[in-house]
């Protein structure tokens, strides 16, 4: 405690025992003790919480491994890690964002690197420029909610391909969606992105991949697993 508290306390006791109400006072005190506490408390916890916002708001491209990335371009990252294999998540509650982890982790198995990325943090334009990178692969894994519409995460990017025109033509791609088949509209953004990029002149080097009551069980990890591995060889078959 400091020398001035102590002194507040000592005279505020003084006072208090001179007009004989030591109780009141002494409640007093501790009241603004306290208070001082929680205005402290709430200040330092601001500050945690805005160091927190900036480290996200930096972060926001995650390679499959540990490397963290501070900016939009997805192609400079990836030439820059030497990696061919993005894996984009339109995700909600995480299940998408969680199982596109793993299938970039799976590219390693079959020599291309990979790495996760959110659509809304990247410059989905450079989809354009991907096929710059030698036998790169671009995979989408997205769910679809609602009336058949896409995550918050990847409404921008399904607006651009929807009502853009842009030239995907070389642009080696897959689409795995997460859907239920309680819903009238089912997996309806992963069957339209796969339709859509075709129509836009990119190369669906493997069948849309859909699972139906997306869970991260044993079973349905595989089945991506097998997707991304026979989506790979697609694309290094084609190179030979
Ligand atoms: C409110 C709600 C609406 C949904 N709408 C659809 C839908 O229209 N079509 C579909 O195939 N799946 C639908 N689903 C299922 C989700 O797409 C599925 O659970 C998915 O795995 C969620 O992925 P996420 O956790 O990455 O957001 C819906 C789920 C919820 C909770």
């Amino acid at each position: 405690m400091s020398d001035n508290t102590q002194d507040i306390i000592k005279e505020a006791a003084a006072a208090a025992a001179m007009s004989g109400s030591l109780f009141s006072t002494f409640d007093i005190i501790m009241l603004v003790i306290l208070f001082g506490a929680a205005v402290w408390w709430l200040y330092s916890s601001r500050k945690e919480n805005k160091k927190d916002d900036l480290l996200l708001s930096k972060y926001s491209i995650q390679p499959a491994g540990s490397i963290q990335v501070t900016e939009n371009s997805f192609i400079k990252k990836l030439q820059s890690s030497g990696r061919s294999l993005v894996v984009f998540y339109g995700s909600q509650t995480g299940t998408g964002e969680e199982f596109a982890g793993r299938l970039a982790k799976e590219g390693i198995r079959y020599k291309m690197k990979g790495m996760v990325a959110d659509p809304e943090e990247c410059d989905m334009e450079e989809l354009t420029k991907l096929k710059d990178i030698p036998n790169s692969l671009a995979v989408f894994c997205v769910a679809t909610y609602g009336e058949g519409d896409p995550t918050d995460n990847a409404m921008d990017f399904y607006e651009w391909l929807k009502n853009g025109e842009p030239d995907l033509t070389g642009l080696n791609y897959a689409v795995f969606g997460l859907g239920n088949k309680t819903y009238e509209h089912y997996n309806a953004v992963a069957i339209y992105m796969d339709k859509r990029m075709e129509e836009l002149g990119a190369t669906r080097v493997y069948e849309c991949g859909l699972v139906l009551k997306m869970t991260l069980s044993h079973g349905k990890t595989n089945f991506g697993l097998q997707f991304v591995k026979n989506s790979i060889l697609k694309v290094l078959e084609k190179k030979n």
